[in-house]
């Protein structure tokens, strides 16, 4: 997961390839909370593992169910509905589908429970289903506002003789989440009566389904009443399979029908959820079809090719698909004409007012949108008009994962999408998947070059760099100083008649820079390779032509998505000359000699501080004087001296000069 301030996207052009997503939310929850009730245990296969489900997951352990890993599979104890405990509170993020169903089961089982969440839960409604609850006879409390959480919840006097109303016109969740609770207390038949229009009906469907697989026969009459037969126990079912989530689906088929094909004939092949699903969001297939994607599927997955192109405008009923439609909004922005997304009313009370929240974002691309209590149009964004914006996620993991999808515009702007692990709430690795699909235009993945000479601080200010910006970090001398380890280890001499065998060890070196760490294939050597041994068989092997170039292609392939922070001696001038920002980070050999000095100090090797600084000019004299790639600036490299700046103001220094030649957001919005 991308854990950045933000994460900027640059002009992206083709994809293809398959894409196993995560489990569904709608789906997880439920089974989560019918195991926990059920008696028996439940093993669930491909459970989603996002913030969503662990707020679930940790209110269920919290009521005394065993939660039990098993490879990929959880095993829930069921409690037989039978709370172990009767007091407790409980946090539930912002998920809805944990919250409500949660507060009606507790509510008719009775306790003395409190229930909260981040800020936004308490500005999202839940007074229906209070209302509903409290004509049961079930004691809840408003803790903040009144219609809002956080509540207490204390014990219960059931009535069930009479039908029970619920309206279903904010969130078709209060129903779900009755339909899921009542069958704790059917020693006779209870019957739920919809109040007015129910919306997001398919997630009715949904719950239907699942309560079914937990031995509960519902009895309905279309969606205006539902009765829970008298004796009705959940039963588990034993094993249990999570479908990929189909509202996740959206932003790939989007892809598919947006995106260039990698090569011809390249699809994207979405694997876990298919044309059989029992997600309302799979309709999200019609959306797309009719804007002009080609979707052929089947029980467990879609393939998703460019068709139409520009995408054809549509106006559409968006209610039985609420949170898949968002995608629509900003494919939107690729069609041949205004496209109009109706009756979307509880967008306002999601994870924020999500029409203002559109309406806001695309302008700032330069679009022009229209809104009403009810629906959005959004008119397209033709060649020449888009503008590079920052993207502002409101913590709605949907505005940040389908605003990605502005990054194919036609302008090749680069999007910034704020906030990018919000993503978290139901899909932490949305943007490494994406990434795994999809190619940048050529020559558009960044790179960042710091180049300087020895113990100038770059390596820091670099790794920093690459973790602020969620790019990738290539430790060039440490690639060196990985040769040069792996081929001591194979027994050869570091000299120039040993060259053509440590270019072939180098061309295929298994190196990689993981969280701190420089892997040579298994093996951890982050240490053995920064002894002053091991730079001075650095430096001298870097003198070898043929390995500098078996070296050249290894480098190359670290430029991939979002971005690269490349450190070394010739980055910007002779591995990546087209980077489009290079650093040159120097500071006095004095300064880089004391710092050296204190280093080594720190690690308990003793050192003498004149003789650190010879060395060290020594290095600079033969990196400067090398035949190839002798250490330069670049002519275009922006000359950063650091001696007299912490690391975080080089970093911030770094960072700085970046922003500034991104631009982004520098427009207002209109
Ligand atoms: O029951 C569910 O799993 C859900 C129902 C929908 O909410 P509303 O019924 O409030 O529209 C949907 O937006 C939400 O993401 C999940
Ligand atoms: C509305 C959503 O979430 P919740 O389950 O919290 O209602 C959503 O995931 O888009």
């Amino acid at each position: 997961m991308f854990q950045t301030e933000f994460l900027d996207l640059p002009a992206l052009a083709s994809a293809g390839g398959s894409v196993t997503l995560p489990g569904s939310k709608s789906i997880s929850n439920r089974v989560l909370l019918l195991a926990a009730l059920s008696a028996g245990s439940t093993r669930i296969h491909d459970l989603l593992d996002s913030d969503d489900t662990r707020v679930m997951l940790q209110a269920l352990r919290q009521l005394g169910c065993g939660v039990h890993e098993q490879g990929s599979v959880l095993v829930i104890d069921g409690l037989g509905g039978q709370l172990k405990t009767d007091t407790a509170q409980f946090f539930m993020g912002n998920a809805g589908t944990a919250m409500r169903p949660l507060t009606a089961a507790l509510a008719v089982l009775g306790g003395d429970f409190s229930l909260s969440g981040v800020p936004r839960m308490h500005e999202r409604p839940i007074g229906d289903l209070v209302d509903a609850l409290r004509e049961l006879g079930c004691s809840i409390d408003y803790l903040g506002n009144e219609g809002y959480p956080p509540l207490h919840i204390g014990r219960a006097q059931l009535r069930l003789d009479q039908a029970i109303p619920v309206r279903g016109d904010v969130s078709s969740q209060f129903l779900t989440a009755l339909l899921m609770a009542l069958p704790l207390a059917a020693t006779q038949d209870i019957v739920i009566e919809v109040v007015g229009e129910l919306i997001s009906k398919p997630y009715i469907d949904i719950t239907l389904n699942l309560l079914q697989r937990f031995g509960i026969a519902v009895r309905r009459e279309g969606w205006a009443r539902f009765t829970i037969p008298a004796g009705s126990r959940y039963q588990s079912p034993g094993d249990i399979h999570v479908e990929a989530d189909a509202s996740s689906a959206s932003y790939f088929i989007a892809l598919g029908a947006l995106a260039t094909p990698s090569e011809p004939g390249a699809k994207v092949r979405i694997q876990g959820v298919g044309l059989d699903s029992i997600q309302g969001d799979i309709r999200f297939v019609e959306a797309a079809q009719a804007m002009g994607a080609q979707i052929t599927g089947g029980p467990n997955w879609l393939e998703i090719a460019r068709g139409h192109w520009p995408l054809k405008a549509i106006d559409l009923d968006c209610n039985h698909i609420p949170d898949a439609a968002m995608t629509l909004a900003v494919m939107a922005l690729y069609a041949d004409g205004p496209c109009t997304l109706r009756n979307i009313a509880s967008w306002r009370v999601k994870e924020t007012d999500r029409i203002a929240a559109m309406v806001a974002e695309c302008a700032k691309l330069g679009a022009q949108v229209e809104e009403g209590p009810d629906w959005l149009r959004v008119h397209p964004l033709p060649a020449g008009a888009w503008r590079s914006a920052s993207i502002h996620t409101y913590d709605d993991h949907r505005v940040a994962m389908c605003f990605s999808l502005a990054a194919f515009n036609p302008d090749q702007v680069t999007v910034r999408i704020e906030d990018p692990k919000c993503v978290a709430k139901t899909f932490p690795d949305y943007f490494e998947t994406l990434f795994g699909l999809v190619q940048a235009q050529p020559g558009r993945v960044p790179v960042i070059c710091i180049d300087g000479p020895t113990a100038s601080g770059k390596g820091t200010v670099a790794a920093e760099v690459a973790k602020r910006l969620g790019y990738h970090f290539l430790d060039s001398g440490a690639m060196y100083r990985v040769t040069a380890l792996a081929a001591t280890r194979a027994g050869l001499a570091i000299e120039p008649s040993q060259e053509a065998a440590i270019a072939a060890l180098a061309r295929a070196l298994p190196v990689r820079f993981e969280d701190g760490k420089v892997l040579l294939g298994a093996d951890d050597v982050t240490e053995a390779i920064r002894t002053e041994e091991a730079g001075m068989n650095a430096s001298r092997v870097s003198a070898l032509p043929s390995v500098r170039l078996a070296l050249v292609d290894l480098q190359h392939g670290f430029q991939a998505l979002p971005g690269l922070v490349a450190d070394g001696r010739d980055m910007g001038t002779v591995i990546f000359p087209n980077a489009p920002y290079k650093v040159y980070m120097t500071a006095s050999a004095a300064c880089r000699a004391e710092r050296r000095y204190k280093q080594l100090i720190s690690k308990g090797i003793s050192a003498n501080i004149s003789e650190l600084r010879a060395d060290l000019e020594a290095r600079d004299a033969r990196d400067q004087s090398r035949a190839v790639a002798p250490l330069k600036p670049a002519a275009d490299a922006q000359w950063l001296d650091n001696s007299e700046l912490s690391i975080d103001q080089s970093v911030q220094q770094v960072l700085a000069g970046w922003l500034q030649r991104q631009a982004i957001g520098s427009h207002s919005a209109t």
